[in-house]
């Protein structure tokens, strides 16, 4: 297996005497696409700008392809191509103008015009950058990134204010570039984005690595990966709910029930509403998804548990035993339960 191309070794940065990256390691394989999830604040682009030698780490070491990106500033930027932010391009300068501009940075850059091609601008070529969309200016801000044939590319928040179309024909264009060959660094907000796009994702949260996983893998350590929804034809006893085995949490909303569980959940979920003859109406039963896991492995700002729209059966509901039995993955928190890397 041909080494990392990007590793990361207990990275640390401060600001004003506070951590906002403390100690994330990590490292990326030539070829996928990794995603760097988190929220608000959580570091994440602290993280990538100390990856692209835009800042410099106050401990810890960061190597991409085996080079400093901050001792070896110039040869790491002929390997890694960073997206720019919008205010770093002129609102006149025409699309033309900016791979022209941007190629001359390279000895060997990609032909623009091709890129320009295969990103669907090549009508839009005249067109000064204030005149684009939204969407057409994300697809410059990849071909800038492309511009210098690089081997890594590192895309920050490419899809936010996107609508839903621009959004996934930016999607389908990171994942052209991931097949011809360029290792993708890619941090979003977006879980949909992160759980169709990303072969592994490091969730940050706190300035450390919470969890580093494929999508599926986070999604299968989250507390409660089997989510059951229903509104039973009689409201069903709070202890007879706790004593379910596997379950994680259970909100109830206008009396309707929502659990987190297992497959376990379920079949004495049946069991019971059978045994007492209860009608479970609108019962549905789904994965979790990558938001779950996302709002179960993460703290919010205030450190406040994870906000739900109903009700959450507090721990006086359902009795302490159920809550802190595990089968490896952790107990119901609230709060954060720190779930290693
Ligand atoms: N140059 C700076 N000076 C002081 N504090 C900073 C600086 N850059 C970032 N921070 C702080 O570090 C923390 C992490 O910021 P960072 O931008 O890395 O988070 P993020 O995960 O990318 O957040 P978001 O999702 O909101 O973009 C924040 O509390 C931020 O205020």
């Amino acid at each position: 297996m041909p080494p990392p191309i990007i590793e990361v070794r207990d990275l640390r940065k401060v600001y004003g005497g506070r951590a906002v990256v403390d100690g994330v390691s990590f490292a990326v394989e030539q070829g996928e696409i990794f995603g760097v999830l988190g929220p608000n604040g959580a570091g994440k682009t602290t993280t990538v700008e100390c990856v692209e030698g835009l800042r410099v780490p106050d401990a810890g070491a960061v190597r991409v392809a085996g080079l400093d990106p901050v001792a070896d500033h110039a040869r790491v930027t002929r390997v890694l191509g960073a997206q720019l932010q919008e205010s770093e391009l002129q609102p006149k300068l025409t699309v033309r103008e900016a791979l022209e501009l941007y190629a001359a940075f390279y000895a060997h850059p990609a032909d623009w015009r091709r890129l320009a091609e295969r990103l669907g601008l090549t009508d839009k070529l005249n067109t000064r950058f204030a005149k684009l969309s939204g969407g057409q200016k994300q697809r410059l801000f990849i071909a800038l990134a492309l511009i210098g044939s690089p081997r890594v590319v590192v895309l920050d928040e490419l899809t936010t204010g996107l609508d839903p179309r621009a959004r996934r024909d930016t999607w389908q264009l990171i994942e052209e570039v991931r097949d011809s060959g360029v290792t993708v660094l890619l941090v979003t907000h977006f879980m949909e984005e992160a759980q169709r796009l990303c072969d592994r994702i490091a969730v940050i949260d706190r300035g450390r690595v919470a969890a580093l996983d494929t999508p599926a893998g986070l999604i299968g350590r989250s507390t409660g990966s089997t989510v059951i929804s229903f509104t039973p034809s009689v409201p069903l006893a709070p202890a007879d709910l706790a004593a379910l085995p596997r379950l994680s949490s259970a909100t109830e909303k206008e009396g309707r029930l929502t659990l987190n569980g297992t497959d376990a959940t379920v079949d004495a979920l049946l069991t019971l509403l059978a045994r007492h003859r209860i009608t479970a109406h609108q019962l549905r039963v789904t994965d979790a998804t990558l938001d779950d896991a996302f709002l179960d492995l993460t703290t919010t700002e205030t450190d406040a548990p994870a906000p739900t729209d109903g009700h959450p059966l507090t721990p006086t509901d359902l009795t302490p035993t159920d809550l802190t039995q595990t089968d490896g993955h952790a107990p119901a928190r609230p709060g954060h339960h720190g779930a290693p890397a």
